[in-house]
């Protein structure tokens, strides 16, 4: 095939989809302890949890080991064949566990299918794992591979760029980061023109914590074929780099012993989410679909209180009460003509609080500078309103400037914080795991909600649970789009539902309001406003 050919073949990371392709099939949570603790929901499987899955599978379907290993790999040879011609060389790089297993079954395997196909076995300590064994034994004799087994020396062959690199060194069992020859070896992969193919995960990227991992120590994929569910690492920033395009296999893993795995981290799926969103009473009033008070606004930043106020009476509420100083009348009376004002006896910050007792719901931050007046305001409210509460943006920082005031917080608040108000709240976070980890362990020891915003926000529950929320995008990195949660968070508590299902129905429909404006705008001229613009096409699309 001609380099043109092959080039049409081949795919960059400029294709890379902005969101990880999910396996579709969905599974119950058996355990669901905590009231409307939710649902259908695709698990996030730590390794050790993999392992359960794979050892159930085979006992109980049953199946050998070994057979497994080879649906995971014509899965992905099949993978590999539609995507790039027999005029293509292989590159195949195993480890000496099931990684290295599964990489050369998948060398056999297009090598059958007439592929040129050259193979390094790196067994250095002498021991293999038994179907990656299994596996070198079912290379003897196989015409046309170039299989190498490497003890110590190895010089890395020439690459071009029309040459793929099938990475199957390690997997999910890789327990402490990569040195010495293998981080070596994932330099030169890294620095080889060919496309790489990551089996499972990047050899080196570890499935959940990569804290204190080397970071040149890591394959970085142009394609990951991951076996069943993508890793917890996927949803980080900072791993995309390794990943390349992710597509998830799917191997049989048992549905059955899925659904009975109590996974703590799980991704909001678009159908079981549409479940939480209640039909709208015929017989509904603007009295019995509740009443909202946001407490919004300092001068200068009006702005952020009518972004929070639009997008909350956008989300179904009732009636919306906006607490904020005077100076915002005008304003608001004009660009939110629907809400009902309550003026703050300051001129420019909000200084003193009222009674709650009126309100279904309460929501404070957006806007609210942190001035110690309106500091000691936001300490009466908490202490006064024992019930729905969303947290944001300032009142945020308010919290991280008096830490003390923590526990006053009602049980089940929601905390809506990016990460930066995050490490206001719980101190420095080296990177997402951390910040994920923090911020689930401040969830439980309050018995908050804790929604850590961003690409991929994670809902933090009391229960310790970790709910990744999968809609939103780029377009949404920008002034406002914040506030514009909070508005919703605030409409769907003061309407009746729980925290955990506001934080479910809001994270998505924010950020699927933010896919919808995206559709009709594009990313870069996205502003805050077009995500409340997209709202009701939103909420549409959720009862379709
Ligand atoms: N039935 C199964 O178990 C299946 C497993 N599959 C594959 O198996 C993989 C997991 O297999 P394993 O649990 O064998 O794990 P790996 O293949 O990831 O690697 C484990 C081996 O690497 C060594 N190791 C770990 N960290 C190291 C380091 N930093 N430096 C040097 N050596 C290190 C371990 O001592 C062990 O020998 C998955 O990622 C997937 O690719 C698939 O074949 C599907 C079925
Ligand atoms: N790249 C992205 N992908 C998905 N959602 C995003 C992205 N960037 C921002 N968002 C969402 O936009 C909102 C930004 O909130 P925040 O930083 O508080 O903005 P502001 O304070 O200006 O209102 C969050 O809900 C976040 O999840
Ligand atoms: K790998």
């Amino acid at each position: 095939m001609s380099a043109e050919a092959n080039e049409k073949q081949s795919f960059s990371s400029l294709d890379v989809p902005n969101r990880l392709l999910f396996y579709p099939k969905t599974v119950p949570n058996p355990k669901n302890t905590k009231e409307n603790e939710v649902l259908f929901v695709m698990k996030i499987l730590t390794s050790t949890q993999f392992k359960e899955l794979d050892k159930y599978t085979i006992e109980h379907e049953p199946v050998s080991s070994t057979d497994l290993m080879e649906r995971a790999a014509k899965a992905i040879a099949s993978e590999l064949k539609s995507r790039w011609t027999t005029a293509t060389r292989f590159i195949v790089f195993a480890g000496p566990g099931n990684n290295g297993g599964d990489a050369l079954a998948v060398s056999r395997l297009l090598c059958n299918a007439g592929y040129t196909v050259q193979t390094y076995l790196f067994n250095i300590t002498g021991r293999l794992s038994d179907d990656c064994l299994n596996n070198k034994k079912r290379l003897e004799n196989l015409a046309g591979l170039l299989f190498t087994e490497v003890s110590s020396q190895f010089s890395f062959p020439e690459a071009d760029e029309k040459d793929v690199i099938v990475d199957g060194l390690f997997g999910t069992g890789l327990n402490k980061p990569l040195d010495g020859g293998y981080a070596g070896l994932v330099k030169r992969i890294n620095a080889s023109p060919a496309k790489v193919v990551s089996i499972d995960i990047p050899s080196g990227l570890m499935s959940e914590d990569n804290t204190y991992n080397n970071p040149s120590a890591i394959v970085r994929a142009d394609l990951t074929l991951t076996i069943q569910l993508p890793k917890l690492a996927f949803f980080f920033g900072e791993n995309q780099k390794y990943l390349g395009e992710v597509k998830p296999m799917d191997i049989g893993l048992s549905a059955e012993g899925l659904a009975a795995i109590d996974c703590s981290i799980t991704v909001i799926e678009p159908g079981e989410v549409k479940k939480i969103l209640k039909p709208r009473n015929p017989f509904a009033h603007k009295g019995s679909m509740g009443h909202a008070l946001l407490v919004s606004g300092q001068y200068g930043m009006g702005g952020a209180t009518i972004l929070a106020a639009k997008a909350c009476l956008r989300s179904g509420v009732g009636k919306l009460t906006v607490h904020t100083p005077d100076m915002n009348n005008n304003i608001l009376q004009c660009s939110v003509p629907e809400a009902i004002l309550s003026h703050d006896l300051s001129d420019i910050r909000v200084s003193k609080a009222i009674s709650t007792y009126d309100y279904n719901a309460l929501a404070m931050g957006p806007g609210l500078g942190t001035h110690e007046e309106t500091a000691e305001a936001l300490r009466t409210f908490i202490r006064n309103h024992p019930g729905e509460m969303v947290l944001d943006a300032d009142a945020l920082n308010i919290l991280g400037n008096h830490p003390e005031w923590i526990p006053e917080i009602p049980q089940d608040t929601i905390l809506t914080p990016h990460p930066k108000e995050l490490e206001n709240l719980v101190g420095t976070c080296t990177d997402s795991y951390d910040r994920m980890a923090k911020a689930r362990e401040l969830s439980i020891k309050m018995q908050l909600y804790v929604i850590v915003k961003g690409h991929n926000s994670m809902i933090c529950t009391p229960t310790g649970r970790v709910i990744i929320n999968p809609t939103g995008n780029a377009g949404m990195a920008t002034a406002g789009s914040g506030d514009v949660l909070t508005g919703i968070l605030t409409a769907l508590l003061a309407r009746g539902y729980t925290a955990n299902e506001a934080c479910q129905l809001g994270t998505y429909l924010h950020g699927l309001a933010g896919d919808i404006a995206r559709e009709r705008l594009g990313e870069e001229s996205m502003i805050a406003s077009d995500i409340i613009d997209a709202l009701p096409e939103a909420f549409k699309k959720l009862k379709e």
